[in-house]
């Protein structure tokens, strides 16, 4: 990861949109009515939507060509970054941290430190996984 010699991710991050025309906006009231009505069918079709997507439903080849690797497309999301509030959403193991036989040994290195350090002085930052947080502690 490349973030050092970037100052759109700087500028992005001071300067949130000024119109909010990139996102999806719908009432709380409206929300819940349209929830109420027909509720388990709706739930249902998004049951439905989130197993079309889920890579175990796949042949894996073709999902890869469908969702290229982030990293093989850092200039397009930079371009369609631009302007936005950006929120980093990491996972830990295997990502942050190598895979390692013993949970308790996966460290991020100090490179790696380093450089979530940096993105969560420019975004807000979360890692996201199951472990419990207490024992994340030593980890991150
Ligand atoms: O839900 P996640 O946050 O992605 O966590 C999945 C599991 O991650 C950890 O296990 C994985 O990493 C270990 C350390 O490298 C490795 O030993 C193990 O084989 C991997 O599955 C974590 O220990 C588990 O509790 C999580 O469920």
């Amino acid at each position: 990861m490349a973030i050092s010699n970037s100052t759109i991710f700087t500028r992005a991050a001071q300067e949130p949109p000024a119109a909010p025309a990139e996102y999806i906006s719908i009432s709380r009231k409206k929300l819940v009515k349209n929830l109420e009505i027909n509720g388990e069918a709706r739930i249902n079709t998004w049951v439905d939507s989130m197993k079309a997507s889920s890579l175990a439903d796949h042949d894996q080849s073709s999902w890869i060509v469908r969702y290229p690797s982030a990293l093989d497309m850092f200039e397009q999301i930079i371009d369609a970054a631009k302007g936005k509030q950006i929120v980093m959403f990491l996972d830990y193991d295997g990502t942050l941290s190598p895979i390692v036989d013993d949970p308790d040994r996966a460290f991020m290195s100090r490179s790696m430190r380093k450089t979530v350090r940096k993105l969560a002085m420019c975004f807000p930052t979360a890692i996201v996984t199951r472990r419990i947080l207490l024992l994340m502690h030593p980890h991150i």
